[in-house]
């Protein structure tokens, strides 16, 4: 059997982030993919303009139809939508005791639209964080989870010393919301070493799905054995070029391009390169 990865996340109608942007990423690192629909949004790459959530039952019978037949090697979260579904979502993570969580912690869409409930980031702190192999928030969602303001490459340490206090093993604070203007610097803390996984910062509008998709690659990776750190490291390099190699769609912030690591053999992943902080 091929190694299986399964989104638990809301769906993104334009295809550039969510669902979509998680599948696309899942076979293009080589994984088989599988979902598991918190909400339907109508989106596209100007805005987000209407969310539907998805009936609690159904969720459910979503995550059984998995277990009973199809269970997955590794799994990431996405778009939760409120308090409720973050319940569920964790008491099933919990109960059928999949490997490898990565948690990304969708709180806001790029254009402004809340996707999370605010009353909610207690749950993702108290349910979420302590059964996460991997949490990965930007910025703004580390800053709102560990109650800190992130100014600096130590903020960005802190927040993520005070994350993995909360219970998550691995914490990676990712540097696209940060104030470097030539590199894009995500910090990997296990809770022992901390490490900087660097690449060059991209002067694009076309960012929409790069949390989506590079949580997706840090899921595939997991799923197909690789450790936390090579999977970071491999899942970054996969983000790199889907923004170095920008694809034209729509008149917004567009989607990054999901399929550019086909052009790895240009030699451009050596790019990236990681130091211990
Ligand atoms: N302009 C950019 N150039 C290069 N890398 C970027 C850029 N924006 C984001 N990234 C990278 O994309 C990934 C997602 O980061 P970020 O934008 O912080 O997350 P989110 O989409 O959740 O807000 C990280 O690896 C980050 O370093
Ligand atoms: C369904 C869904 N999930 C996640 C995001 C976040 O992606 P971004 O931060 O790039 O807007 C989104 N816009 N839509």
């Amino acid at each position: 059997m091929p190694a299986r990865a399964a989104t638990i996340a809301g769906s993104d109608s334009s295809g550039g982030a969510g669902i979509q942007a998680d599948i696309k990423t899942f076979q293009e690192c080589g994984v088989y993919g599988m979902s598991v629909i918190t909400a339907l949004t109508a989106q596209n790459t100007l805005g987000v303009h209407d969310v539907h959530r998805i009936p609690a039952a159904h969720i459910a019978a979503q995550f059984d139809a998995l277990e009973q037949d199809v269970r997955p090697d590794a799994v990431k979260t996405g778009m939760l939508a409120d308090g409720g579904t973050i319940h569920l979502v964790s008491e099933r993570l919990a109960n059928f005791h999949w490997p490898n969580i990565v948690v990304d912690p969708v709180m806001i869409a790029k254009g402004g639209t809340v996707l999370l409930e605010e009353n909610a980031v207690e749950q993702l702190r108290t349910h979420l964080l302590p059964i996460a192999t991997v949490i990965t928030p930007n910025i703004p969602e580390a800053a709102a989870l560990a109650s800190i303001v992130i100014h600096s490459r130590n903020n960005q340490l802190e927040a993520a010393k005070r994350l993995h206090d909360l219970g998550a093993r691995n914490v990676l604070v990712k540097g696209g919301h940060g104030p470097d203007k030539d590199c894009s610097a995500d910090l990997l803390y296990d809770g022992a070493e901390g490490w900087w996984i660097e690449g060059p910062r991209h002067h694009t509008m076309r960012t929409h799905g790069t949390g989506c998709t590079l949580s997706s690659a840090i899921t595939a990776y997991l799923a197909k054995g690789y450790s936390v750190l090579d999977s970071v490291i491999k899942a970054k390099q996969y983000i790199h070029m889907a923004i170095k190699y920008p694809i034209a769609v729509g008149n917004g912030h567009g989607p990054v391009n999901h399929w550019a690591t086909r052009m790895l053999d240009r030699g451009e992943d050596s790019l990236c390169h990681y130091i211990k902080n």
